[in-house]
This record gives C-alpha cells, structure tokens and sequence, in this order.
C-alpha cells in the first residue's frame, strides 16, 4: 500500500530547520502522494539559502523514502520570496546597479544548459506551445545543441507536438533520459503523469514538479533550452520565473487588443523579477487564403509589434495564421522540419534567428527596462 501524507509528515517531524522541526516551519508545501506512492512536495526557500538549506532538503528526501511503501520521492526547494526578502535581512533597498549586478542567476544554475528562455503568454491559447516546440526545432537546424522543457503543466503538448509517447528512461537513480523529438531533447510531465491528475496540482505543486523537470533530467550539454510556460500571469506563473535560472523570456501574444492587455501582464511579470525580456512574438497576424493569396488580417495586425515598441523590448517576428500549422501540430509533425521551405517555417525560423542573435548579444544579460502600465 502506498505511503499516506501522515506518515511522510511524522517522518518530516524528525528533519530540524533552524531550531525547530521542518512541518512548523511554515515552508513545506503540500505533500503530494500518488497512488503509486511517488511522493512530492517543496521546502521554500530564499534565493540566498538554497545551498544552506540543500542538506536539508536531502535529509527530508532520504526520511520519506525509508518509510515503507514510499515510491520515488522528489523533494525540490522553491524560492517564493525575492533575493534579500528573508527573515533578519537587510531591509535597505538595492541600487539599480546593485539590482543589475545581482540579476540573473537569481536561482541554482542546471549543469551544462547555457542559457534557459522561457517562452510564455499572458493568456492561454495564443500559440505558446507551438511557437516553442518550433522555435526549438529551428535553433536545432541552425545547428545548436537545444532541448524543450514542457512546463506547462496544467496542459502538456510537447508529447502531441513533437509526436512521442513513452516514458523516459531512468539514468542512474534519478535522472530522467529526455526524449528526443526531431533532434531536440524533450522532456514533459505529460510523459509522466496523466494528464487528469496534472490539472488537480496547484501552485507549489507546479514548481516543485517544474524544478524537478528541469533538474533531475539528464539535459548533457545545450546551448539552450526553451521552456514552455503554463499561460497566465499568476503566482504559481511568478514562483517559476523566479525559481528558474531563466536567461530570459519571449512573449507570444495574438494581436487582439484583449491578449495584448494579457501580454504586456507577462512583460510585466517576468521585469518585476529582473528577468531580461528577450522580445515579443505575434502569432496567428496574418492569414493568406491558400485559394486566392488574399492577406486577411482575421485578428488585426501589427499590435503586437506596436506593444513592443511602447514597452521597449526586441519585437522578434510575426508568425501567420495558417491551417498547415494547425494540422502538422496535431500531427506531431511540426512544420520546421517537416515542411521547412513554406513561408510560416521561415516566419519561426527568422523569430530564433533574431531570438540568438540576441543572446549573442547579451540580450539576456541586459537589466530589464523599468516599464509603467498606464
Ligand atoms: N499560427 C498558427 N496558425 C494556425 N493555428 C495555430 C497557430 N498557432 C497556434 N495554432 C493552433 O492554435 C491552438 C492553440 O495553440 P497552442 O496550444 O500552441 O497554444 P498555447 O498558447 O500553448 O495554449 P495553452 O494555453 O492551452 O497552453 C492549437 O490548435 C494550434 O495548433
């Protein structure tokens, strides 16, 4: 029989943080036990004490698992405070220069993954899966080493977009084999679980199931590694973005007004952590009747762009509205490779094009622009 949360909480009870034991500390987060007893849950922690508090960490991991009936047992520690916002710090606030020096890595660096770009929206549909999983493909065929992280936990589409299925192979005790789809290294939640008992987790849940994606996959060495983001501007959106040593972030917004009200929340987010807006992507601009060549702008065009430009950040590129994006994404079969001389394959190839030259750039190193929201 699986292990209850009971009893992986008594076994918690023996773990001391500070002076008193780790349940009191008010940094566990919900425990999570599977029905396979696959046991998961976070300690928060600031930024500053995550190498203090890996030993902790590790004590609790090894507590749980000798508990019998306990399956694989992943304990991840979360930052959900900002860097300097813990108990007895100083209280005074950062220069600006303080605050460019000190930004990014505002998290644990994953070995051998050179940078980490984020690709989110503000608003769920707009296209951040495809874009990714496309983006990732054509930074593949210009020769890099790159992998896909599908953190959109709430509704993972790696596995259809990139046409796998099947688990991941254990390496060594546990480490996960990504998944290799058309050259890229994949890895999603939805290779792992359900995707019904995915939607029941809830915030810290989320980051602790993304950090343990991101750290306990055996990525080798990438030049980078996309991260498709669960959409929405939340909290549990806000604790990853801090909690990842992301290099930076791509917005992907449709060009109607009320997803780009959505985006500039995701502009705003991810600048609110310091994280480095990398540029803005609008999908789904422009439709081209495959019939006549007629160009019909179903959602309006160019706000995307304008928003960019208002915000002061890179505007990457438009991707058209086009039924064959649609129908090689449901068909795993994504376009950048499998039709890669069409107009929208070169659309997602001149957005990566523009999204490394950035990095080469030190897009990704430079202080996020302060931004006001009218
Ligand atoms: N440029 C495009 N042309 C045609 N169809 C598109 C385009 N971009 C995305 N789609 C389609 O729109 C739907 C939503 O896209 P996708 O799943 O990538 O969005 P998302 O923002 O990741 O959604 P979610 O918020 O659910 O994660 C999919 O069916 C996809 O095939």
């Amino acid at each position: 029989m699986a292990v209850s949360r009971d009893e992986v909480l008594r076994a918690l009870g023996t773990i001391r943080i500070g002076s008193g034991p780790l349940p009191a500390s008010g940094r566990l987060s919900e425990i999570s036990v599977d029905p396979s007893g696959r046991v998961s849950f976070a300690i928060s922690a600031d930024p500053g004490e995550a190498a203090a508090l890996e030993p902790v960490r590790a004590a609790a991991e090894a507590a749980v698992k000798a508990l019998p009936g306990a399956g694989p047992v992943f304990v991840t520690l979360t930052a959900d405070r900002p860097a300097g916002a813990g108990p007895g710090r100083a209280a005074a606030p950062p220069s600006a220069a303080q605050r460019a020096a000190a930004a990014p890595p505002r998290a644990q660096a994953v070995p051998g993954v050179k940078r980490i770009v984020a690709v989110a929206s503000g608003k769920g549909g707009v296209g951040k899966s495809t874009l990714s999983c496309n983006l990732a493909l054509a930074l593949r065929l210009q020769g890099l080493a790159v992998g896909l992280l599908d953190a959109d936990i709430y509704g993972p589409s790696a596995p259809k977009l990139f046409g796998l299925s099947g688990k991941p192979r254990l390496v060594g005790e546990r480490m996960l084999e990504p998944l290799d789809g058309y050259g890229v290294k994949v890895m999603s939640i939805g290779f792992l679980v359900e995707e019904s008992s995915a939607m029941i987790w809830r915030g810290p849940m989320v980051t602790s199931a993304i950090q343990q994606l991101l750290r306990e996959v055996a990525w080798g060495e990438l030049d980078v590694l996309i991260v498709d983001m669960p959409p929405g501007t939340g909290d549990a959106q806000l604790t990853m973005a801090q909690s990842t040593p992301l290099t930076g972030a791509v917005i992907v917004s449709t060009p109607q007004d009320l997803a780009l009200i959505d985006a500039r929340r995701g502009v705003a987010m991810f600048q609110k952590v310091e994280i480095p807006i990398l540029g803005v992507v609008e999908n789904m601009a422009s439709f081209a009747c495959p019939h006549c060549g007629t160009v019909s702008n179903i959602f309006g065009h160019g706000g995307a762009r304008r928003e960019a430009e208002k915000l002061g950040v890179p505007f990457l590129g438009e991707i058209p509205l086009q039924m064959e994006i649609r129908e090689t994404s449901d068909a795993g079969r994504p376009v950048v490779v499998t039709d890669p001389g069409t107009a929208h394959a070169r659309a997602f190839m001149d957005v990566a094009q523009k999204l490394w030259a950035g990095l080469q750039e030190g897009a990704g190193r430079r202080a996020a622009p302060r931004i006001v929201i009218e």
